[in-house]
């Protein structure tokens, strides 16, 4: 079993900005979500356990080892797929991976060979192993994304919004695609769409301004609000009424008409209907929560 451990990390950019406060996390093999709306320090976070970039303080630590302080241990079993990766040289896909694969430290030529075939298949990109990545949709750069982060076989695969810009097709292929890496290895899936994390991860985190708001089971985490979300269609232009009389978490259009969700132990008042709460409202909630803290 991998472990990885974060202990009380805060990070401050030269330019003040405090994009991670106090984050204390354990992290072990399986799919972990960390869910966080822009600007919430996700990228910040990976990375900070990529070893991309140092903490300002704290620790991080990885089956026991400190690798602030000795980087390469982690870097020897890290695959890190990026929220933007920058411009692809013009050479083929399979070139490109075993030149990664190389910078990797699989330096058998057998073996790699036989490594970027396999992951070829395994994305489904083998039929365009000729074709340059900068050729490649969305869909097949993010497929070829996770080739290049499963190089070496690593214990740790971190993922920064892989599903931004796909269309559902391909986004629903590299989510698959995603969850059957493995149960044997820690994954972090960074992502502001909740419906990724529901779909995929036993455990989870919220990020909010820099700061851990929530850690667990998503099913048990929504049980915890569970007779506590009524919603109600209302007129758009009482929504300021509304706001002052009680805690809405959010507003949807459904169908032209405005839909408030509000979180009460009591139904609010006649014409609220309590609903089953999903990890949608989870997530508004705590995050309302917390808002309210913070006032
Ligand atoms: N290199 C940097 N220098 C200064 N400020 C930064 C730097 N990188 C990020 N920030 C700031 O830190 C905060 C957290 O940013 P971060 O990119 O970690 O958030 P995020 O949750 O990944 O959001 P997004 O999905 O928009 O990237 C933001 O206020 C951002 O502007």
């Amino acid at each position: 079993m991998n472990t990885l451990r974060i202990n009380n990390l805060t990070k401050t950019y030269p330019n003040g900005v405090k994009a991670l406060n106090g984050i204390s996390l354990e992290i072990t093999n399986g799919m972990f979500g960390l869910l966080g709306a822009n600007g919430a320090g996700k990228s910040s976070l990976m990375r900070t356990i990529a070893t991309l970039q140092e903490p300002t303080s704290g620790s991080i630590s990885f089956n026991n080892v400190n690798i602030i302080e000795k980087p390469n241990n982690v870097r020897k079993h890290l695959g890190y797929l990026p929220q933007e990766f920058g411009v692809y040289p013009k050479i083929s896909a399979e070139k490109l991976l075993d030149h990664l694969a190389v910078l990797k430290g699989v330096l058998n030529k057998k073996e790699r060979k036989e490594q970027v075939t396999a992951l070829l298949q395994q994305v489904n990109l083998y039929q365009h192993r000729k074709k340059s990545v900068f050729t490649f949709s969305g869909g097949m750069r993010q497929r070829f994304g996770i080739a290049q982060a499963l190089l070496g076989n690593p214990q740790i695969i971190i993922v920064d919004e892989p599903t931004a810009g796909l269309d559902p097709e391909e986004s629903n292929r590299f989510l698959n695609l995603l969850s059957e890496i493995g149960e044997n290895v820690i994954v972090i899936l960074s992502t502001h769409i909740v419906e990724d994390v529901r779909n995929l991860c036993p455990k989870m985190a919220i990020l909010s301004n820099g700061e851990i708001i929530s850690v667990g089971n998503p099913k048990e985490l929504v049980a915890s609000i569970d007779g506590k979300i009524w919603t109600k269609i209302i007129p758009k232009k009482d929504i300021t009424i509304y706001k002052k009389a009680f805690d809405i978490i959010s507003t949807k259009l459904v169908a032209g008409e405005t839909q408030i969700r509000v979180l009460s132990d009591q139904k609010p008042e006649e014409g609220f209907e309590k609903i089953r709460p999903n990890l949608e409202d989870f997530y508004f909630t705590t995050v309302f929560q917390q808002e309210s803290k913070n006032q």
